[in-house]
Order: C-alpha cells, then sequence, then structure tokens
C-alpha cells in the first residue's frame, strides 16, 4: 500500500475583507477562497496545479507552506499535520527572490547554513546543485549579473540544496519569456528525475501543467475546488521527443481548457454579479440618506 506524501484533507480557506460602502460605512465580509479541497500527492510524484485566475492557487501553496493555516480540514505531511513553515518544504516563487547583495554561490548556501552544516560541507553541496541546474561558473555572479533564467535556477539550486522533502513551485516561470520558459521546463524534469522530490507545480498555463505533471489537478473559479484530477499517461520523458506535439499531448491540453473555459465564464459571471449588488447597495443607500 502506498501512503501519501503529502495528504490535502478536506481543507476549507475563508478570508474576511473589509468593503467600503460608501458614507463612512465599512462592513467585513468572509470570502470563501477554497472548499472542500481534498487531494493526495504521493512520493516522488509531479503534480500539476491548474486554475483560472483568483481560484486560490497561491492561498492553497501558502497553506502547503505553513505561511497560513486552514479554516478548517487538514494537510499532512508524512502524516503530519503541516504546523508553521520548515525545511522539509522548499518554496520557489514566481519572483526570484534571491539575496542581491549575495553571489549565487552564497544565495545558494544560505538554507544549508540555516540548518547547520558546516562551511566546507555547504561549499560543496551548492557547488554540486549550480551543477545541477547548469550554471557552473556562474557562481561568483551576483542577481544582477545573471538573466531571468539563470536566477531562477539559482531559486531552485537553492531550494534544493537543504534537501527538502517536497518542493513547491508557484508558477516560478510565469515571469520568463517563451524560449527560456520551454528550456526550464525541460531542465525541471530532468532535475526531478535527478533528484526524485515530490513537486507541487502551480501555474495558470495548460501546456505547461500538460508537459510537467504526472498528474494535473484541476481548480474550478472562487471558491477554488478540485474540479478534476487528471492523469497524464507520458513516462520517461525524454527531451528529444516532442511531447507537445504527440495526439494525446493534444488531446488533454483540450480537455483541461475545455474544464476552464467554463470556469473563466464563471468568474466573470460571479464578478459582473457582485459588482452589480454593490452599485444597488450604494444606490439604496444614498435613498434613505
Ligand atoms: N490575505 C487575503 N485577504 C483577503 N482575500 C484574499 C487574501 N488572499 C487571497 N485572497 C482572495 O482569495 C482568492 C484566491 O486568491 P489567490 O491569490 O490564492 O488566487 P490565485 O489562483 O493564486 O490567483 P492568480 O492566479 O491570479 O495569482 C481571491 O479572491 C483573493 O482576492
Amino acid at each position: 500500500m502506498t501512503t501519501a506524501k503529502i495528504s490535502i484533507q478536506h481543507v476549507h480557506k475563508s478570508f474576511r475583507i473589509q468593503r467600503n460602502l460608501g458614507h463612512l460605512q465599512e462592513s467585513w465580509q468572509p470570502v470563501s477562497a477554497l472548499q472542500d479541497i481534498h487531494l493526495e500527492v504521493n512520493q516522488g510524484e509531479f503534480m500539476v496545479i491548474v486554475g483560472p485566475s483568483g481560484c486560490g492557487k497561491s492561498t492553497l501553496l501558502d497553506l502547503l507552506a505553513g505561511l497560513t493555516k486552514p479554516s478548517s480540514g487538514q494537510i499532512l505531511l508524512d502524516g503530519k499535520a503541516i504546523a508553521g513553515p520548515d525545511l522539509d518544504r522548499g518554496i520557489v516563487f514566481q519572483q526570484y527572490a534571491l539575496f542581491p547583495w549575495k553571489t549565487a554561490l552564497a544565495n545558494v548556501e544560505f538554507g544549508l547554513e540555516a540548518k547547520g552544516i558546516g562551511k566546507k560541507e555547504r561549499r560543496e553541496a551548492a557547488l554540486e546543485y549550480i551543477q545541477l541546474v547548469g550554471l557552473s561558473g556562474f557562481e561568483n555572479r551576483y542577481p544582477h549579473e545573471l538573466s531571468g533564467g539563470m536566477k531562477q535556477r539559482i531559486a531552485i539550486a537553492r531550494s534544493l540544496a537543504y534537501d527538502p522533502e517536497v518542493l513547491l513551485m508557484d508558477e516560478p516561470f510565469a515571469a520568463l519569456d517563451a524560449q527560456t520558459r520551454e528550456t526550464l521546463q525541460s531542465e525541471l524534469l530532468r532535475i526531478w528525475e535527478a533528484t526524485k522530490k515530490t513537486i507541487i507545480f502551480i501555474t495558470h498555463g495548460i501546456e505547461e501543467a500538460v508537459y510537467l505533471g504526472q498528474r494535473v489537478a484541476v481548480m474550478s473559479s472562487r471558491p477554488g475546488r478540485i474540479k478534476e484530477v487528471i492523469e497524464v499517461p507520458f513516462q520517461g520523458r525524454s527531451s528529444e521527443e516532442d511531447l507537445r506535439a504527440h495526439p494525446e499531448f493534444v488531446k488533454l491540453r483540450h480537455h483541461i481548457w475545455d474544464l476552464l473555459k467554463d470556469e473563466v465564464q464563471r468568474a466573470q459571471e460571479q464578478e459582473k454579479s457582485s459588482s452589480l449588488h454593490y452599485e444597488q447597495h450604494k444606490l439604496t443607500n444614498k435613498g434613505g440618506a
């Protein structure tokens, strides 16, 4: 029997937002961001979560990182509830989040320092991970001397260097140009195959989702729910093979787009009706004044 590496169990998350109703009136309203999220991710699995804008993808990643807590439900890592941020989870964000005053090498060494690893081992491990992400020779460059793609490789090396159980990636390639993005996608697959890490990868991109994921969880519009989890049947993706032109790839991409298209429409309708309510509320208030 396989036990889940990460088990997201009936997670709900809501926020309280402040609404300005005019005439110095304000009200606090709950907004449900995630509703009954239930998802298991296996050891060594590459799981991609895709969904429309505002559906709660980053909220879910923050919960996995332990930066916030679920309103109800729980998330288990190796059977234990996530209680806060820890070095068992590495995070790579869209923005590179490197220390600008540290060299590439010092940025990668940083997590190892926090783990209490000695100077010599730290250096060796950092050099090894810089090599893994293909940046040997750039160790002494500062972030402003690196391209966007290079910075993101360093961010990945830094997250991997302290050997986390799970790598959490929040749209890590979204800010990159199309060519660099495609290169880093295949690099990430190579790194994943070499390290056997469990990866949870969040994206807007349907093609990116099908290319990277062993499974793709498609989310609904707000409140975010898991609408469908799709198995991607490509094993041992080799960089020689043009996966994107494969008929099965095209079919899956269409299927996910069909699921998302409905959600985007629904989100727009929700938005329209909530702004209509808001306008009506304002008019009623004016009438009564
Ligand atoms: N701290 C917060 N306070 C109030 N509302 C929040 C907060 N964080 C997120 N939300 C709301 O929760 C919903 C989900 O937001 P989230 O950023 O997780 O979506 P997302 O899918 O990552 O969006 P995008 O793809 O555009 O980055 C949104 O309606 C957002 O406004």
